[in-house]
């Protein structure tokens, strides 16, 4: 089985450094291929999502993806790799779960269209932005019946089986109005779970504030990336929190963080994020043991106060991903 790293930018490479350590240790039949994407391959040669790097990444089972420092301005021919591996793959579940003390949620966020639909442009002599918000049936559709799916699964495990569907349907009448519709017709299909709708920015205020009312909350793209780097901050942090992309029998894993340019190069990312997507990935594979070994390692380094700044120690990433990997070798 083939799994596609692409490590990217700034604390990309570093924190994906410790992912590809690990799972080389946990699953060493499996093949791993590195391909680029990204600032760094752009300024090079001017492509940010090289044809290689796609070719490599349909060709695996699952891609593991750093982190990539996209530029805030407009850079011609500059695309966000992973805003576009989301889209040319159709990965269209972005799920972002939140683990932490009496909290346990995810946000199911859509992933493919919304206003990452890359339809911006100028006028009126550059004085006039405009960026289109796209919102179809099939997408809304399908990012609710993958929300509810999830509810399902977790309410066999003894979660609530609540879905809150946030939107701003209230202004943006016609487009999230869509997404309103859409999400309450396939709600109509499982009676089995509760639904409630929250307008975003009380979604937000609620999930800030009192983070236990929530189960999974579905969600349109650019709210659900708000939403969820809410979320991470009640399961430790940016450091901490990590994502799956799921689409027709493909996924990416990838942590919620940037590339985190005023901490790159000085050793100190928390590589937590990142090997939380290869415990993500092996589950997805189908290998549960080695996920909780991995799990486990990285719980026992932790409880031990081997934590980097953000999680409150003084540990380097390498002293992380040292302990870590002795905890695995140690106990297979
Ligand atoms: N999926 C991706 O590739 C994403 C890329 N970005 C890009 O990353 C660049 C930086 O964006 P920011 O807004 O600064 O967000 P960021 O997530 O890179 O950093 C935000 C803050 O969290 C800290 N942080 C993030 N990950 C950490 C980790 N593993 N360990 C310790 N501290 C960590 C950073 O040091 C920074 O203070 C931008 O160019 C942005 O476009 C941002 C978000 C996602
Ligand atoms: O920097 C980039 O290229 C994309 C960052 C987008 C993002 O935060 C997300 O969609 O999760």
């Amino acid at each position: 089985m083939q799994i596609c790293v692409i490590p990217g930018d700034g604390i990309g490479p570093e924190v994906m450094a410790v992912a590809t350590a690990a799972l080389r240790a946990l699953a060493p039949d499996l093949t791993l291929t590195e391909a680029e994407a990204g600032w760094g391959v752009f300024q090079r040669t001017g492509v940010a999502l090289p044809a290689e790097t796609l070719a490599a990444a349909r060709e695996a089972t699952a891609i593991l993806f750093g982190a990539v420092a996209s530029p805030s301005h407009p850079v011609p021919g500059y695309r966000s790799p992973i805003v576009e591996l989301r889209r040319t793959l159709d990965l269209y579940a972005n799920i972002r779960p939140t683990i932490g003390p009496g909290v346990d949620l995810v946000v199911v966020r859509e992933n493919t269209e919304d206003l990452y639909s890359g339809r911006e442009r100028l006028e009126d002599d550059g004085n006039t932005a405009i960026a289109e918000r796209v919102i179809t049936r099939t997408a809304s559709a399908r990012i609710v019946r993958a929300a509810c799916e999830l509810a399902r699964t977790r309410q066999a495990a003894g979660h609530p089986g609540k879905v809150t569907i946030v939107h701003k349907a209230n202004v943006l009448r016609v487009s999230d109005g869509l997404f309103r519709t859409v999400a309450l017709e396939v709600a109509a299909d499982f009676p089995e779970l509760t639904f409630e709708e929250r307008l975003v920015d009380v979604a937000a205020m609620q999930l800030a504030a009192q983070p236990q009312r929530f189960d999974v909350i579905v969600t349109t793209n650019l709210f659900g990336d708000i939403l969820s780097d809410i979320a991470c901050i009640h399961g430790g942090g940016l450091g901490v929190a990590a994502s799956s992309n799921l689409g027709h029998g493909r996924a990416l894993f990838e942590p919620v963080h940037g590339a985190a340019p005023d901490i790159a190069g000085r050793g100190i990312a928390n590589p937590t994020a990142a090997l939380n997507c290869v415990v993500m990935l092996l589950e997805w594979i189908g290998r549960p043991h080695a996920a909780e070994r991995l799990r486990r390692a990285m719980d026992a380094v932790a409880a031990a106060g081997i934590r980097t700044p953000d999680a409150g120690g003084d540990a380097t990433t390498r002293e992380v991903a040292d302990a870590i990997l002795e905890q695995l070798t140690t106990h297979a």
